[in-house]
């Protein structure tokens, strides 16, 4: 992905320019300049910019940024909250004590706009949260080979203070520098190549039937509608999809096994961690001087999901021993990663239960919700899939998914409508200017790139769900008012699954778990919602569906 020449001039500069032409500003940048002369820092860096740098008059990236480096105003001018507001905002009572992790960030926009400080406190970090676009793309820009994502600090704490030293050789993908990359390097070809996805198929597949079969046990048969909890059901589905890949094992939780206990514990266990990842990453917290009652849960959450994927993916891992892959025969996932390290094959399975199971659960539920709510899509979809597919039965391959258009839009639309998270974090990879301040290598950054995408500047009728927007014959033929996406708009703002090197490892199981998915509810069911999707999700560290997912599932004859 290139800058275009573009965007470079017309937002980031003039940005610069406001700052400049502010006679105060002026002069506190010339002190500024003294104090600190040209910095080579970024000069010296200039391996960190991974991608291919944008050239301006001949410039090349890293002129440009450290240009602007002299230019911007000091880090301590960036507006934000002090020490004391936020932790007395987060106190009983306080400003921010029962916010969601959205709207601590929204109020806290409302009050210091696209920039501000966040103060750490207890030992976190301090922050900077961002809201304007050219500041995402410059800190992935210049992220370097390791990039740094903060906010699993919670994470590692727990695997570093582990007594049976499990992840004294390597952290996994919570790791950072060497001890990420070095795992990251090993399993990337298993886990991205898009040739690999053909192994995921059958198993995934099978796992889907069992879901439609299991929508027809559990509906009313008047009403025809599921219960309040469908949703257990969808993280049986996604717990189920991301097992086979990363277990190599179908558990049956979805109709032979339904109301598993250890499932249960499991799932509770994912929760308890997810919150975790507000309550220590973000709000201030005491876990890494003493045990609090909190800490302890999170514990004992990761302490149960160690045990259950551990003793998985060892049985997992027996099994494959037994029975290896023969001559010819293409291996699963788990035993191309057992071939690798047996250590890397458990940790990574348990990476993926992590990372992979709500994270699937709330997509799936985004894109249900999005189309039982538009029939008139949801039926040009049933379209599209039935001339590739004509019998409901029929299995999908590599080869008949290939040209489905309207899914893949649907998809990302329904995941513009309903993201996961806020955004994404990183750890600055150099010195930056951030909106016309200076920010240091290392700050933590908060991108809230995912709560810009209901703005109407950059996607007219956001509110709307409308596939056709990601279609490229859109762009034809389209007077203004017809636009579906601002001119030119920075490729910065729509990364579901991350950017660099650093981006999500499950996006190919994931991306084809959600295909199997809607084209197979699509393909066999009318589907409809008719209850208000108002506040359908609640927001710790991820969105969660928090509303009653009683869809109704009518059957299709054809
Ligand atoms: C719709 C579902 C999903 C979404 C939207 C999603 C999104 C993301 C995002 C935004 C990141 C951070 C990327 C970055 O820092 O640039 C990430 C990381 C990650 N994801 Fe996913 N993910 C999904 C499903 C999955 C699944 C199914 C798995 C496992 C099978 C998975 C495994 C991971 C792992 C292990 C990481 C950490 C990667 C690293 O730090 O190297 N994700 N995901």
């Amino acid at each position: 992905m290139l800058l275009s020449v573009q965007n470079t001039r017309r937002v980031a500069v003039p940005m610069l320019w406001r700052h400049m032409n502010d006679g105060k500003q002026r002069g506190q940048r010339q002190q500024l300049n003294q104090k600190y002369p040209i910095r080579t820092q970024i000069v010296q860096q200039s391996t960190a910019v991974h991608v291919k740098p944008p050239n301006v008059d001949n410039k090349s990236y890293v002129d440009i940024l450290d240009a602007e480096w002299q230019q911007a105003l000091p880090y301590k001018a960036i507006p934000g909250l002090t020490r004391f507001q936020m932790w007395r905002g987060f106190m009983k009572g306080g400003d921010f004590a029962n916010l969601s992790m959205n709207d601590l960030l929204l109020k806290c926009r409302e009050r210091f706009g696209d920039i501000y400080r966040m103060p750490g406190i207890f030992g976190q970090p301090p922050s900077i949260v961002l809201f304007n676009l050219t500041d995402f793309e410059k800190v992935y820009r210049t992220e370097g080979v390791w990039p740094v994502r903060p906010g699993g600090e919670i994470i590692l704490h727990y695997r570093s203070s582990r007594k049976d030293g499990f992840f004294n050789e390597t952290m996994g993908l919570t790791a950072h520098g060497e001890d990420w990359g070095k795992f990251r390097h090993a399993v990337n070809p298993i886990l991205m190549q898009p040739k690999n996805a053909k192994l995921y198929m059958e198993p995934m597949q099978k796992v889907n039937s069992e879901f439609i079969q299991r929508i027809r046990d559990i509906r009313d048969p008047v009403t025809l509608e599921v219960p309040d909890n469908f949703i257990s059901d969808i993280n049986r589905l996604s717990f189920e999809s991301v097992a086979v890949v990363a277990l190599d094992h179908e558990f049956g939780l979805i109709r032979k096994n339904p109301d598993s206990k250890e499932a249960r514990l499991l799932f509770d266990s994912l929760t308890t961690f997810l919150n975790a990842l507000y309550d220590f990453g973000v709000k201030p917290s005491l876990y890494k001087y003493i045990k609090t009652p909190s800490y302890r849960r999170f514990e004992k959450s990761m302490d149960t999901i160690f045990d259950i994927t551990n003793r998985y993916a060892n049985e997992a891992l027996a099994r494959l021993e037994r029975n290896p892959a023969k001559a010819g025969q293409e291996r699963s996932v788990l035993e191309k990663l057992l071939k690798v390290d047996r250590k890397i094959a458990i940790i990574m399975a348990m990476d993926m239960l992590m990372a992979g199971v709500d994270t699937t659960s709330s997509a799936l539920t985004a894109i249900l919700l999005c189309i039982a709510k538009s029939p008139q899509k949801q039926q040009k979809l049933r379209e599209e899939l039935l001339k590739v597919l004509p019998h409901k039965d029929e299995h999908f391959t590599i080869e008949n998914m290939k040209n489905l258009p309207y899914l893949r839009a649907c998809i990302k639309e329904a995941l513009r409508i309903y993201p996961l998270a806020f955004g994404n974090m990183r750890e600055t990879g150099a010195d930056l200017a951030l909106s016309g301040y200076r920010v240091a290598k290392g700050t933590r950054v908060f991108m809230t790139s995912n709560m810009l995408l209901n703005e109407e500047r950059f996607f007219p009728r956001a509110q709307e769900f409308i596939p056709e927007r990601w279609l490229r014959q859109q762009d034809e033929a389209m007077t203004e008012s017809e636009q579906l996406m601002a001119d030119n708009l920075n490729k910065f703002i729509y990364l579901p699954f991350g950017f660099g090197p650093r981006s999500c490892v499950g996006k190919r199981i994931v991306d084809l778990e959600m295909e199997i998915t809607l084209s197979n509810v699509v393909r066999h069911f009318q589907i409809d919602f008719n209850y208000s999707t108002d506040n359908a999700f609640a927001n710790h560290f991820l969105n969660v569906p928090q509303i009653p997912l009683k869809f109704k599932f009518t059957d299709l004859n054809y």
